[in-house]
């Protein structure tokens, strides 16, 4: 297989990232991947080198910068001929973006906006960017459809729906600009391998690398944050994806925006579109791993939703993207990347 185009993965050493990357690799693109290790190690690309192999490897390229510094994308561009954007770099949790709003408008708005003056300047106008399920707000009817009225519930939130209304924005000036924004709803899981996965640092805010985090001892048990819920057992309902569907689902999305000139700025849900409760995910854990999880029941967490999870019709007629996995094979790569690796990618501190 000869190789394609060169494509730049920005917060590539993270979760989403470092999964894509892999498949991106594997499907021949070139990959550089700018990231400021916010959030990640490099130890997550030498993973992402060693599951490729030599050969592939070559055409994976890493350049430590941020998309807040100006001169770190103008290196990259002046340098390197780039042909598209997978764009993930940014921060993602809900609580630090209420308690720092500027932090996150900074990171997410200015970071993003950077990123498009100097696409914009190399001729560099194909972009899919990561959005997220906390565009539709609390739903007020479930499955969430792409049309839906969109709204934000916090600052990172906030984020999401304007740097949508941006890339709109772009689109509507220039239609050289094409533009997939690919709404993720709750991604889990790992590489099939056990070598890549999340590792967040610090506590968890999510669901499921704090259920990891207790099943391997690091954490004595898990809170489950609402039992009174209008939902069969009373806990929350989400819609969980395979972060290898995900992965997936940026290929297609890419292929797309390389081959078709009529893209505009469209989203995409990435989601199952099957709900799973918090207690039903629990229960989904012990069985693969054979741990018994200690449990709190909590009361429900500020800004959390009843239940939520996609439409996924729009991405199957489109893109041709389904998610092939389920919950079972959810947890068990997520089981086999976390007892492979208990405390993610560096060793016990
Ligand atoms: N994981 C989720 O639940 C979820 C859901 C919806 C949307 N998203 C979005 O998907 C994207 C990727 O999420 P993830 O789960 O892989 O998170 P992650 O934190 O693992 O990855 C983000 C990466 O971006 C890097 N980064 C952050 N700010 C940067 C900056 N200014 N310059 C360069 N690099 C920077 C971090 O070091 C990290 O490697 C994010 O934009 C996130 O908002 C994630
Ligand atoms: O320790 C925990 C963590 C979470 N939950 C519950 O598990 C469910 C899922 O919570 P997550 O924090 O894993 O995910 P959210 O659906 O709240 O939010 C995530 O997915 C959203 C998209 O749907 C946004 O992208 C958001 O940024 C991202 O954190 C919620 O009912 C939550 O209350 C617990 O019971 N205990």
């Amino acid at each position: 297989m000869g190789t394609k185009e060169r494509i730049l993965v920005s917060g590539g050493a993270g979760f989403i990232g470092t999964h894509t990357v892999v498949q991106l690799l594997k499907d021949g693109f070139k990959v550089s991947v700018l990231d400021n290790l916010d959030n990640a190690v490099q130890e997550a690309l030498d993973k992402v080198r060693e599951l490729v192999g030599p050969q592939l490897s070559n055409n994976l390229d890493f350049h430590l910068g941020d998309i807040r510094n100006l001169d770190d994308l103008e290196k990259l561009f002046s340098q390197t001929k780039l042909d598209a954007v997978i764009h993930f770099a940014g921060l993602k949790a809900v609580g630090e973006s209420v308690a720092n709003p500027m932090r996150y408008f900074d990171n997410n708005l200015v970071g993003s906006i950077n990123l498009y003056k100097v696409m914009a300047k190399y001729n560099c106008k194909k972009l899919v960017f990561s959005s997220s399920a906390t565009v539709y707000g609390q739903p007020d009817r479930i499955p969430c459809v792409e049309d839906f009225e969109l709204k934000a519930m916090n600052p990172y939130g906030r984020t999401k729906l304007f740097l949508e209304e941006i890339a709109q924005d772009l689109h509507k000036a220039d239609q050289k600009w094409r533009i997939i924004l690919l709404r993720y709803f709750n991604p889990i899981g790992a590489h099939e391998s056990g070598m890549l996965g999340e590792d967040p640092r610090g506590i968890p805010n999510n669901l499921m690398p704090y259920i990891t985090q207790v099943a391997v001892g690091r954490l004595p048990e898990l809170n489950v944050y609402g039992h009174d819920y209008p939902t069969p057992d009373g806990s929350a309902i989400r819609d969980y994806i395979h972060v290898m569907d995900l992965a997936d689902g940026h290929v297609v999305a890419l292929e797309k925006l390389l081959q078709r000139n009529d893209i505009g700025c469209v989203a995409y849900n990435l989601g199952t579109g099957r709900g799973t409760s918090v207690l039903e995910m629990v229960a989904a854990f012990e069985k693969v791993s054979g741990k018994k999880l200690p449990i709190k029941l909590c009361p429900r967490r500020a800004g959390d939703a009843t239940a939520v999870y996609a439409s996924t019709d729009k991405a199957e007629r489109e893109l041709g993207w389904k998610a092939k996995y389920g919950i079972d094979e959810m947890c068990r790569d997520q089981w086999k990347w976390a007892s492979q690796n208990p405390w993610g990618y560096q060793s016990k501190p």
